[in-house]
């Protein structure tokens, strides 16, 4: 979603500055308060302009209007009371500054795809309703009865092996056992996966159950490839998120996981984008697994063709992978840890 040019005001600088655009708080999408209602309510003191998100917390607008007069009756109106018209929520507002365009703001959204085959990645596949709603409830439940490893934003759980987030790597020489037995219905319906001739002969041994709350995402990364083969499957549960791909032209394995989450490098990638629904399966293989970064944007909320989709509140997703005996031979050696 793109975000306007607008900042929020900083001490001294507004001192006794007048504006025609606020920064309203506690006010947004993500609180239930679409763009229009905004617009209704701030238009009984002037011609508003536009209301845009302030910042992807979907928590913070601007409201521009055409006239200064009309920002100031506002502010005084309206700031630090509860407004009844927008569900009894106390705004907090400010004047708000025009800033100039910063590089990494310039093109920062990518259109969201329903469908694999819209990315033109080849080796990438969304199944959707891979599980049913009752077996959705049955693994989280499983899960929740289990111990949770905090990482800084998120929770997880690994079995079969566990994975390093320093090395990104795993210890192969540290084996916990089987998979549980709660995921053999899902391995059974990987095995039979339309579009791989082999899936019955994968073995996976390795899961990692990752738990995002509301806002929280994953930087871009490849799976290492001497970590783990060529096959990542990856089920979305109890909340929808995007998944970005980016395409690094200046690919080198060192740097693979070192990406900044913002387009800095600005022309230096391919971006696509899906929409992963809860209940569906990810299929990352081939070119799709070993040259493209993925990556899950920090947002509350996410713009998929035109709607306003509001992350629950959380999201978690089971990724099964077969830990690599041999180095990796792919066809991507400028990505490869093993080729260099
Ligand atoms: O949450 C997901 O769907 C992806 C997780 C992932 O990419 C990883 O654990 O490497
Ligand atoms: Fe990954």
């Amino acid at each position: 979603m793109g975000l306007p040019r607008f900042g929020r005001p900083k001490g001294v600088e507004m001192q006794g500055k007048l504006s025609p655009n606020l920064f309203v708080a506690n006010c947004g999408l993500a609180v239930g308060l679409s763009h229009d209602t905004i617009a209704s309510v701030f238009a009984a003191f002037g011609e508003v302009n536009g209301v845009f998100a302030a910042d992807e917390s979907g928590a913070r607008v601007i409201v521009s209007y055409c006239d200064e007069s009309s920002a100031r009756a506002a502010l005084e109106a309206l700031d630090g009371h509860p407004c009844p018209d927008l569900g009894g929520r106390t705004l907090h507002i400010r004047y708000s500054v025009l800033q100039p365009t910063a590089p990494d703001q310039i093109n920062d959204s990518v259109p969201v795809s329903l469908v694999a085959s819209d990315l033109n990645i080849p080796g990438l596949y969304l199944l959707h309703d891979f599980v049913s709603a009752k077996e959705e409830e049955e693994l989280l439940a499983s899960i929740d009865e289990r111990p949770w490893k905090s990482l800084a934003k998120r929770r997880v759980q690994h079995y079969g092996y566990e994975f390093c987030y320093e090395t990104r790597n795993v210890n192969t020489r540290q084996h916990f056992g089987e998979l549980p037995s709660f995921v053999s219905p899902i391995l059974e319906k990987i095995s039979l996966f339309p579009n791989l001739d082999n899936a019955a002969s994968i073995v996976l041994d390795q899961l990692t159950v990752n738990e995002y709350p509301p806002g929280v995402g994953l930087s871009p990364h490849i799976d290492t490839h001497s970590a783990f083969e060529g096959f990542i499957f990856s089920l979305s549960l109890a909340g929808p998120c995007i998944m970005e791909f980016r395409r690094y032209t200046d690919g080198d394995w060192l740097n693979n996981n070192k990406k900044t989450q913002t387009p800095e490098n600005g022309s230096n990638f391919l971006r696509r984008a899906i929409y992963l629904p809860p209940r569906s399966m990810l299929l990352l293989s081939g070119e799709a697994r070993y040259a493209w970064h993925h990556y899950i944007p920090h947002h509350k909320i996410d713009l998929v063709k035109d709607s306003v989709i509001r992350r629950g509140s959380r999201r978690v997703s089971f990724t099964f992978r077969k830990v690599r005996a041999d180095p990796c031979q792919c066809d991507f050696p400028q990505y490869c840890d093993s080729q260099r």
